[in-house]
């Protein structure tokens, strides 16, 4: 599970400070999906980064699995699996050797590391690519051989960055099929994404973030209670024209 309390980022910029991220609270349990939603410029990824233990909060914390990123980053790292829309690859290692590489940067056994390359290849359908050299890839098939290397060391917590980002029709159903199959095995999901009719099908609760502030949490008939609109995109035009 994934607690988030009251974390909170200020930037200082040229001529003034900027809150990024203001003591932001949510928490994910095993087996939710939970969309952090925001327009550019929300505070998503200033939000990921702190989770991830690469930006030093101002004030609060993040706990995965019961390790603060403060007090033990590595810990935390472990139980995190992270697959941004932006992830690279290693052009010139096979997808197999790639993924090896990063079981072994996660020190999980050679043995364990060989069985779950297979099933994972298996389910994200890209066996026929294991000796594929990373770097003559689609766009596609690369983001479903970063989908496998996000697991590769089994965390109980995936953060997925605009997972659907340049993907055609058959890889956005992959990447659906990939939560779904997360949410199956009990992981605890964040999902950022501008794709708000995505997020809708995809997710099981919402923090709508405006501002690095979450102005409505909540399952979408929860929202739809609150805030009177039917859609997510209806709720963050009002959100929008509120400010
Ligand atoms: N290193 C930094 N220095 C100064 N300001 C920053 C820095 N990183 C982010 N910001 C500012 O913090 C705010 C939140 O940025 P962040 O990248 O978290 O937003 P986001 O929700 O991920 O946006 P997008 O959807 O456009 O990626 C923005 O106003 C951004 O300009």
């Amino acid at each position: 599970m994934l607690a988030v309390e009251s974390l909170t980022k200020t930037f200082s910029l040229d001529d003034s400070d900027l809150c990024a991220v203001d003591h932001l609270s949510f928490q994910v349990s095993p087996g939710e999906v939970f969309g952090l939603l925001g327009a550019n410029g929300a505070g998503k990824t200033t939000t990921l980064r702190m989770i991830l233990g690469l930006l030093e909060p101002d004030e609060g914390y993040a706990e995965v699995d019961g390790v603060r990123t403060a007090d033990d980053p590595i810990g935390v790292k472990a139980r995190l699996g992270f697959v941004s829309a932006s992830d690279g690859v290693y052009p010139w290692l096979s997808v197999r050797e790639m993924l090896m590489y990063f079981a072994d940067l996660y020190a999980v056994d050679p043995n364990v590391a060989a069985d779950r390359c297979e099933s994972l290849a298996k389910l994200m359908g890209i066996e026929p690519l294991l000796e594929r050299r990373a770097g003559t890839l689609s766009t596609g098939q690369r983001q479903r051989v970063t989908l496998v290397r996000g697991l590769i060391h089994d965390p109980p917590v995936m953060l997925l960055d605009e997972p659907t980002r340049g993907l055609d029709v058959v890889g956005v159903q992959t990447i659906f099929e990939y939560i779904e199959h997360l949410r199956d095995v009990g992981k605890a999901v964040i999902v950022c994404t501008h794709r708000l009719d995505e997020a809708e099908r995809l997710c099981d609760r919402f923090g709508l973030l405006h501002r690095g502030q979450i102005r409505h949490m909540g399952t979408l008939d929860q929202l739809r209670a609150s805030t009177g609109q039917q859609h997510l995109v209806d709720m963050f035009v009002e959100l929008m024209r509120g400010v």
